[in-house]
């Protein structure tokens, strides 16, 4: 891994809030290694590849018999090799994921190493599945053994190490204050990286207070005139991003929504079903406009993709509607960091192994502000539907074990317990039909850290969306079709599923919540870019000699 610029004095922006931090440019990305084929070509700042995609088309004869016929479409994937100097800008800069991520970017990048009661721990980006996870590349020429590389080599990707860190926040603690407040790291890691995140002060932000609970009203000190939607509050906070990006000589900047959880705004005509009435709604202060589609907008207006880390339906349809007429990247919905990861993994491996899943129960209490915030009906109701909706394509997709409409019963419960902090403690109970009347009962009590599981899933969203900004698609010539100009993948960024609970997708399109399905997508759309053919599992080279 190339070494990485060390951290300048933090910017300022003289009215004492400071955001981020100086850096030298990245270092330059050097490829770990080269597809030697026909249908890629390297140049100096792209990589060229024309990849044929493989599907299978189903249609029904006369007699109602399926016919599958094989399909092929050709297409151009362009990469730009240039790694940008990319701003991460969180709104929700002060809370527990916020000082978290950001804690863990500095001691990083610096390489710390600190002491706790089982001896020293290094710094590292564990649970970031690109940072810390591998893909098959292919098999050795000679011993025909797997080749595996880290998933962050298969593109040019931004190394979070690199990431100029800012954001908004209503609570004004500086960051140092925001961690120990936090209270999820370790003294002795903190005592490393207080100086550093003392500089750093989140941005006032919009509040409005209906959205999220009554209990978060103490900690608004440091909000921007006006509770309700307004196009000042549009202009501000792409003034904000437009300051940050100059201030720090960024490329570009990307925005992630780690601030608490809002309730779902109703979907009103006229008012957000479009992008139009959507504008029209902010410019006319309509209260049903949340402070996060207020930030979607902004960042849609200025460029900069959007991430919403979060379960409300920050993404209106009015939202969606702008981003797609703007070619802006908006992604969401809600961090799926332990309980709800490992639910998505296992409802997936009992359903595919043919065990006829009829029972979830879901249960967890926290003590974090995030529980605090959750203990109000309304924003619990946001939480439960990203955590149901979460086994629902596993379920439609198996009509041996499931009639039509038929689903196992789901029950999701949150409680809020101060005591226990950020560690949450997930207890579920799966309970399933298997052969000849029998049952299979899984209990799991699953102790999850919810802020150093959440981190390095705000990281993976934040490099995965700016890579994309980087690749364009358009039909091969060979298609027989004219050959249009290069664009973009759609404007809402499904690929981001791995990292999400409740998937957005363009709309028409089908939600996967099947884990190993999301990361097969993210890992063979990369691959594919480089021209390089799905990871296949058959392994036909050790069953066919
Ligand atoms: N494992 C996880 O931690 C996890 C997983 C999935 C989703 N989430 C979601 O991530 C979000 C953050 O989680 P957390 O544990 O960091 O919560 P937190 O309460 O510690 O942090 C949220 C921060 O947002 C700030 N905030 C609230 N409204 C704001 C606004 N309008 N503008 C700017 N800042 C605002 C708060 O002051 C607070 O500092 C929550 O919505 C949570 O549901 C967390
Ligand atoms: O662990 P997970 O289900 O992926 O996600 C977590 C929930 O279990 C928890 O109840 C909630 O407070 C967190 O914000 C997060 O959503």
């Amino acid at each position: 891994m190339a070494p990485h610029a060390e951290v300048d004095s933090a910017s300022s922006n003289g009215d004492g809030h400071t955001n981020g931090h100086h850096q030298a440019t990245p270092s330059a990305h050097e490829d770990l290694f080269q597809v030697e084929s026909p249908n890629v070509v390297y140049t100096d700042s792209e990589i060229r590849s024309k990849y044929t995609y493989r599907t299978t088309s189903v249609t029904k004869n006369a007699s109602g018999k399926f016919v599958a016929t094989p399909k092929e479409t050709v297409y151009d994937f362009k990469v730009d090799r240039k790694v940008p100097k990319v701003g991460m800008m969180l709104v929700g800069l002060g809370g527990n994921n916020g000082t978290t991520v950001t804690a863990g970017i500095l001691a990083n990048r610096r390489g710390l190493v600190w002491e706790t009661r089982e001896g020293p721990r290094a710094a590292n980006y564990y649970g970031s599945v690109i940072m810390g996870s591998t893909m098959k590349l292919g098999t050795e020429a000679e011993t025909m053994k797997d080749v595996s590389i880290p998933f962050h080599d298969v593109l040019p990707m931004v190394h979070p190490n690199d990431l100029v860190v800012g954001g908004w926040d209503i609570s004004g603690m500086n960051l140092a204050e925001a961690m120990d407040r936090a209270a999820v790291l370790e003294p002795t890691l903190k005592a490393q990286v207080k100086k550093e995140m003392a500089q750093m002060v989140p941005l006032p932000s919009i509040y409005y207070p209906d959205f999220i609970a009554a209990n978060q009203e103490d900690r608004a000190g440091n909000v921007i005139e006006g509770s309700k939607a307004c196009t000042a509050h549009v202009e501000k906070l792409r003034s904000d991003i437009k300051d940050f990006k100059a201030k720090n000589a960024l490329d570009k900047v990307v925005v992630l929504w780690t601030a608490n959880t809002e309730r779902y705004a109703d979907i009103i005509p006229g008012i957000n079903d479009t992008a139009d009435n959507l504008l029209k709604a902010i410019e006319d202060g309509h209260e049903e406009v949340s402070p996060s589609t207020v930030f979607a907008v902004a960042c849609i207006l200025e460029g900069a993709p959007f991430i919403n880390g979060s379960p409300q339906n920050t993404f209106v349809p009015g939202a969606i509607q702008l981003a797609e007429r703007h070619n802006a990247f908006i992604g969401g919905d809600d961090f799926k960091s332990g309980q709800t990861k490992m639910k998505s993994a296992l409802v997936d491996f009992l359903i595919n192994a043919g065990i006829k899943l009829t029972s979830i129960a879901s249960y967890n209490h926290l003590g974090n502000n995030d529980g605090k915030n959750l203990s109000s009906q309304k924003q619990f109701r946001s939480k439960e539907i990203s955590k149901s909706n979460v086994v629902d394509d596993m379920v439609e997709a198996n009509t041996v074990l499931y009639k039509k409409g038929e689903h196992p019963d789901h029950t999701v419960v949150i409680k809020y317990m101060p005591a226990v902090g950020d560690n949450k403690r997930a207890l579920d109970e799966y309970y399933a039909e298997i052969f000849l009347g029998g049952h299979q009962t899984i209990s799991i009590f699953n102790v999850c850290e919810d802020s150093l599981l959440a981190s390095p899933l705000i990281i993976d969203l934040v490099v995965v969306a700016e890579m994309m900004t980087r690749i364009q698609w358009k039909a091969s010539s060979r298609n027989g079709a004219e050959t249009n100009e290069y664009r973009g993948f759609h404007s809402v960024l499904s690929i981001l599923s791995y990292m999400l609970k409740a998937p957005l997708t363009p709309p028409g399109t089908p939600v996967i919540n099947a884990l190993a399905k999301q990361r097969g997508a993210l890992t063979n759309i990369f691959r594919a870019c480089v021209g390089l053919e799905p990871e296949s599992d058959m392994t036909l080279e050790h069953k066919l000699f």
